[in-house]
């Protein structure tokens, strides 16, 4: 049986999520890869927990309790390089402009000759490049289910399923908070405000929902991807974007009327240029595909030079479902 340690930032909602499935699915590592997998720390903004030999329920229920003490300052580089572990899940925010705390964590993790799974996306859409090619020379796996778009898969259908194909044009839902506010909208006749509400209350908007209403959280997948799995240097300041947040009571009348359906639609499309990418606010007809794709419910639609189109619907958004695809990444590693 192979020891595997994980260590976990950012204990917040996917986080703990992770570390409940962690627990859950300890007999599932055993049987399938032989491996004892442990979790041995997990850091919050205000501080880390570490315990080479693992860590147990009522230690994490009651870090997951403690408040901000006054004036606290702790020192997360330090800690993470005290840890002795094989894996890096980076669950942390998702500072897209400087990558935040997420990005020194993920390069440290590395540089130790750790595997890294990142849930957040700041890191990657900074500098996807310099960490996969950091990784490549540390002999170990950066992997990236849980930032591009989580239970839908978008990452493995390029690396795995449509290895070898030329891949001629990608469009998709990736947000579920834009798609749940976009259906409330027209089909519940609530505010977009209502709606980003509702949406924070099930844990998928992100802490600053502008940036999911604003496009930021679907350009930024695009960049991820673009970089990923198209090798392409785009910048997420390269991407143009569109808004939820200028969605008019009276477009939705006219798209109700006209029997079209808006959708926030991130596309991806090799040219003879190079990789394009956009965020749009499309109104679709009613028999286009992504016209029944509803809620918070996502998609992706990928044309192919020989292995024809396909569509992906579903992959649940919510926290667990997120963590899932986090762990999703972990099997990976653990069965190479
Ligand atoms: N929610 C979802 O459905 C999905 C989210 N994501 C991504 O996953 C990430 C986490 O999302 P979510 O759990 O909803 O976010 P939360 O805001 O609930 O949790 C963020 C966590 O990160 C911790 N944190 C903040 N700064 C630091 C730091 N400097 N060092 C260590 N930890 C830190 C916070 O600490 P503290 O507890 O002290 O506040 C908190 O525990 C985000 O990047 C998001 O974009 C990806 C897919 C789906
Ligand atoms: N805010 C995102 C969650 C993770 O990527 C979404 O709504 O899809």
């Amino acid at each position: 049986m192979k020891r595997w340690n994980i260590v976990l930032t950012g204990f917040g909602t996917v986080g703990k999520q992770i570390a409940r499935l962690l627990q859950e699915r300890k007999d599932r590592y055993r049987q399938l890869y032989q491996a004892d997998v442990r979790l041995v720390g997990v850091a919050r903004s205000i501080g880390g927990l570490y315990d080479p030999h693992g860590l147990a329920e009522e230690g994490l229920n009651a870090f997951a309790q403690e408040k901000k003490a006054a004036a606290s300052a702790w020192n997360a580089e330090a800690w993470l390089a005290k840890t002795e572990a094989d894996i890096l899940i980076e669950a942390g925010p998702s500072d897209v402009q400087t990558g935040g705390a997420s990005l020194g964590f993920i390069r440290q993790a590395l540089t130790k000759g750790m595997h890294a799974i990142a849930v957040s996306k700041g890191a990657l859409v900074v500098d996807y490049s310099g960490l996969s090619a950091l990784a490549k020379e540390q002999g170990v796996q950066l992997k990236i289910s849980g930032a591009t778009a989580a239970a839908l898969p978008t990452i493995d259908l390029f690396t795995y399923n449509l290895a070898g194909c030329e891949i001629r044009h990608v469009e998709g839902i990736f947000t579920g908070t834009t798609n749940f506010v976009l259906t409330s909208m027209m089909e519940e006749g609530i505010s977009s405000e209502e709606a980003i509400r509702r949406a924070q209350a099930m844990g998928i908007a992100e802490p600053d929902p502008t940036y999911d209403i604003e496009g930021f959280d679907t350009a930024s997948k695009l960049t991820i991807l673009a970089n990923a799995a198209f090798a392409a240097p785009i910048k997420l300041s390269d991407i143009p974007r569109a808004s939820v947040r200028e969605v008019t009571p009276e477009q939705i009348a006219e798209w109700k009327q006209s029997g079209r359906v808006p959708k926030l639609v991130g596309t991806i499309r090799p040219t003879a240029d190079g990789i394009q990418a956009a965020v749009e606010l499309k109104a679709v007809e009613a028999s286009h595909p992504f016209a029944r794709v509803k809620g918070t419910t996502k998609a992706i639609r990928v044309e192919t030079d020989v292995m024809g189109d396909l569509m992906v619907v579903g992959g649940k958004s919510d926290p667990v479902a997120a963590a899932a695809a986090a762990l999703k990444d972990l099997e990976h590693i653990l069965s190479k």
